[in-house]
């Protein structure tokens, strides 16, 4: 059976750029993360791609996926639900694959419970000034949404302290090498969760044992 992978949670606030990092970083090579594209039910973006950006999908058929379980978590965020399909994330994750996943806090605590061995790494804005200018100047939502977003993005920061690591994003480059040094790291630990090396090097001698090795 491979190994399995490893699962990486992205969180931050509406335009702190998640995507702008996670962009490089796979642009930049050396990793070799599988990105969870998440659903939504808002409206796609001038230029963004179904099955590529999102799956954006009616308001019923998120509410029948959340029903029949297919969503590793959800959240409703500004007057929309968003959500991690499950079923890709278990079989990249079983299959040995590293998995990316980009999402709000409240989904990113709900995979936490559900995956503790996860690694959360919140990215943080240099300050809400600089934030709400990324936001401004992304240009894809209206003044009263960025307003909301702000407005959510205090709430937010607030959580960070539930994360194993918080990224500042003040520089694209720096923020990059900042994440892969903490992925680096992360391959380094004992597992916080499973597999336990402990038990499974005293089953092991064990098994030596009535195997006759030992004696
Ligand atoms: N370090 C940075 N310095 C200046 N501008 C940045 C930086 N990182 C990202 N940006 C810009 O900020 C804007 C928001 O970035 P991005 O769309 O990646 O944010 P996001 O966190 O993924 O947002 P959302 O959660 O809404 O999808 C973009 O216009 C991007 O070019
Ligand atoms: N809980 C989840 N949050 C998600 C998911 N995919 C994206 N997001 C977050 O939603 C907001 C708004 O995104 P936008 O594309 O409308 O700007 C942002 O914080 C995203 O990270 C998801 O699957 N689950």
């Amino acid at each position: 059976m491979p190994k399995r992978g490893m699962l990486i949670v992205l969180s931050g606030p509406s335009g702190v750029g998640k995507g702008t990092v996670r962009k490089a970083m796979f642009d930049q090579g050396g990793t070799d993360f599988q990105y969870s594209i998440s659903m939504t039910t808002r409206q796609p973006r001038e230029g963004e791609v179904n099955g590529k950006d999102y799956f954006f999908v009616s308001k019923e058929t998120f509410e029948h996926n959340i029903e029949t379980g297919e969503m590793l978590e959800y959240a409703q965020y500004v007057d929309n639900y968003y959500g991690t399909p499950m079923q890709y994330v278990k079989d990249t994750l079983a299959s040995g694959k590293d998995v990316f996943l980009e999402i709000e806090v409240n989904g990113a605590m709900q995979v936490r419970e559900k995956m503790p061995d996860g690694v959360f790494i919140f990215l943080t804005p240099p300050d809400l000034m600089a934030l709400k200018q990324r936001l401004v100047g992304r240009g894809t939502e209206t003044m009263t949404v960025i307003n909301e977003r702000i407005h959510q993005a205090v709430t937010e920061i607030k959580m960070m302290r539930n994360y194993d690591y918080a990224v500042v994003n003040d520089k694209v480059d720096l923020a990059v090498d900042r994440i892969r040094e903490i992925i680096r790291a992360e391959r380094l630990r004992v597992p916080r969760v499973y597999p336990d090396y402990a038990q499974m090097l005293e089953s092991k001698q064990v098994t030596e044992t009535e195997n006759g090795k030992d004696a």
